[in-house]
């Protein structure tokens, strides 16, 4: 098949394209269509994010997703994953109890959908649970800063690690992250300088969401830069496209030519 010369990426391509200074594109996908899309767009990271919990089902937080619904969606973005790699979030509930949950959890995710890593959120509480996944041959990306399913601990989504004190711990969490075998770390809203010290005294690739220029790659939600909600414009995000707007004026179209029996015509019916 001449389709399947196409060069996979995997979790060293990244660690190799860190070491050129190769910036690394990193989106969101939930589903096969998007999935297709962005892998052929050239994506090199496909992130089925918890964020799922907001985008596909309308809740108010990430907490609600299970791990169950996670798999379903990893496995709809895997079919359509030629090049790109996919990475699965695991989602709230699913890994803090102990290593043993967080690897069964890990576990399931690779075995019935095939992704080729999963991520978590959080620091030195999390440590064991790394470990433990990393050692079953499971590759783990971290994510630090703004960690939304702890936003009952904090109570927004504004900026993190804004105080030095703070600063330093998060620092201190990302070598954790890293000695403890992570292949890489999302670091999101938090100070680009602070980003960029974290990208530097790291050998894994640093992937930022509102954390500057300055790290080896960006991630969005895909239906944010895509514009398909205008009501959500926080600083980090630039919307490349206005698919609301397109939609809506297509759907408003299609609505028009059925009420006014414009829709189908002569050459679309049998
Ligand atoms: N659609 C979507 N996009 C995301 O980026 C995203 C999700 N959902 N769900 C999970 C988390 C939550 N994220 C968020 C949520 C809010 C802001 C935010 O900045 N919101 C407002 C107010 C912030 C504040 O309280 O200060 C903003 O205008 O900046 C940023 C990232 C990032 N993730
Ligand atoms: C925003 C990214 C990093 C994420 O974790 C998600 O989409 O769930
Ligand atoms: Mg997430």
């Amino acid at each position: 098949m001449i389709a399947d010369t196409v060069k996979k990426i995997t979790t060293h391509t990244l660690r190799q394209m860190k070491a050129a200074g190769e910036k690394i594109s990193m989106l969101t996908a939930y589903d096969y269509t998007m999935a297709r899309l962005l892998d052929e767009a050239g994506v090199d990271v496909l992130l089925v994010g918890d964020s799922a919990a907001n985008v596909m089902a309308g809740y108010e937080t990430t907490l609600p997703i299970t791990l169950d619904q996670m798999i379903y969606h990893a496995a709809s973005v895997v079919r359509a994953a030629k090049r790109s790699l996919v990475v699965v979030d695991l989602p709230f509930g699913s890994y803090q109890e102990d290593a043993r949950q967080a690897l069964h959890s890990a576990v399931r995710i690779m075995k019935e959908t095939g992704a080729h890593g999963v991520k978590l959120e959080g620091g030195e509480p999390v440590i064991e649970a790394v470990s433990r996944i990393v050692s079953a041959g499971i590759p783990v990306m971290g994510h630090l800063g703004l960690t939304p399913q702890s936003i009952n601990q904090f109570g927004t989504y504004a900026v993190r690690a804004v105080e030095e004190k703070e600063a330093e711990r998060l620092l201190q969490d990302a070598r954790l992250l890293e000695q403890a075998g992570c292949f890489a770390l999302v670091l999101e809203k938090i100070p680009a300088a602070l980003a960029g010290q974290v990208t530097t005294a790291l050998h894994i690739p640093v992937i930022g969401i509102g954390a500057g220029r300055d790290v080896d790659g960006q991630v969005l939600v895909v239906h944010d830069m895509l514009g398909m909600n205008q009501a959500f414009k926080p600083r980090f995000l630039r919307q490349y496209a206005n698919l609301q707007q397109i939609i809506q004026d297509a759907v408003r179209h299609y609505v028009t030519d059925v009420k006014e029996r414009k829709f189908p015509g002569e050459h679309e019916q049998y």
